[in-house]
């Protein structure tokens, strides 16, 4: 995750239409260095848990297709997560490799009990196939032995789905720059640290490595803290509603400013109460805070990566 982490600086040194502001942080870590609002993980109850290993396997197919769901408003994280999670309760072997490999768009539909096409179908069902072959291959199938393999470490853990799963390789070229972000293996991560407690599966010996997921919900909370501040040209783009392409320069600024500001609001936090703050932490503060604000206005990007 240092990849994440400098690259992301790099970003924001060169950054043309998203500025990180620094009164923005001040005022943000100052009142977040006594104590940062807890969001319990799964404080919304939407999520399978039996503190086994079909979790594991539970919430790798959900961070796989943890992306995109703006096109269709109704269509939420939510629903994906409920959805999958009644799924696994219906048929216990509904994401076994072999049946992840098969499934179609019509199939998916149905398992998520949804009327009309997904946003981004054809590529959630690619994506499904991609894990359930290569879980076959390298992992027995089981996306816990993935995680046992990786030794209690959650870089070891990001570096092995990025090598062995291409749709988790999120990132991108800026100003002739290779940009990593990770957002849905850093994801899975968390989901596994926060679903088990720190324990069993979710046992990390560097949980602190992991920065924020640069999804389209944080950037957009960080700009109403003012600690992100927009371009007229880009604020009028997410305030029409206007697609904003992936991989451009704006695109890359919001996500890669996203994870450096949080990085500086963690570090003015342990500089000024001298306590550490994870990212992991700050992110579902922020995400959460994010999904309950019916007025929120995000950047609309196609992409598989978050
Ligand atoms: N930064 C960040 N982004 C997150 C999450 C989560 C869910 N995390 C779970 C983990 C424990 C909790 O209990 C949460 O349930 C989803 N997303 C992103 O949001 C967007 C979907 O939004 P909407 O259109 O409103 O459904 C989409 O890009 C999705 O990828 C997070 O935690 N952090």
């Amino acid at each position: 995750m240092e990849a994440v982490r400098a690259t992301s600086a790099w970003v924001a040194s060169h950054s043309s239409h998203v500025t990180v502001d620094s009164s923005g942080i001040e005022k943000v870590a100052e009142r977040m260095k006594d104590s940062i609002p807890k969001v319990e993980w799964d404080f919304e109850g939407i999520h399978y848990f039996d503190d086994g290993p079909l979790t594991v396997q539970y919430l790798f197919v959900l961070d796989a297709l943890n992306f995109c769901f703006w096109p269709d408003k109704e269509m939420t994280y939510d629903h994906l997560a409920a959805g999958l999670k009644e799924a696994l309760q219906n048929d216990k072997s509904a994401f076994d490799a072999d049946r992840l490999q098969k499934y179609t768009g019509p199939e998916l539909r149905k398992l998520l009990k949804w009327p009309r096409p997904l946003p981004l179908e054809e590529e959630r069902v690619r994506l499904m196939h991609e894990v359930g072959f290569e879980l076959e291959r390298s992992f027995d199938g089981k996306a816990s032995k993935l995680v046992e393999s990786c030794e209690k470490s959650a870089a070891k853990l990001v570096a092995l789905i990025t090598s062995h799963f291409p749709g988790f390789r999120d990132h991108t070229v800026y100003k002739g720059h290779q940009i990593f972000l990770y957002k849905r293996a850093q994801i899975f991560a968390a989901d596994l640290w926060g679903a088990f407690k720190g324990q069993g599966y979710g046992e990390f010996n560097d949980i602190e490595s992991v920065t924020m997921f640069a999804d389209y919900i944080v950037p957009a909370v960080l700009q109403q803290l003012g600690v992100l501040k927009f371009s007229p040209s880009l604020a009028d783009m997410i305030e029409s509603n206007r697609e904003i392409s992936s991989g451009s320069e704006e695109e890359v600024e919001l996500r890669a400013c996203s994870v450096h500001a949080v990085e500086e609001i963690r570090e003015l936090i342990r500089r000024k109460s001298g306590k550490q703050v994870l990212s992991v932490e700050l992110d579902l503060w922020l995400w959460a805070f994010g999904v309950q604000c019916a007025s929120l206005q995000h950047h609309r990007t196609l992409s598989i990566y978050y």
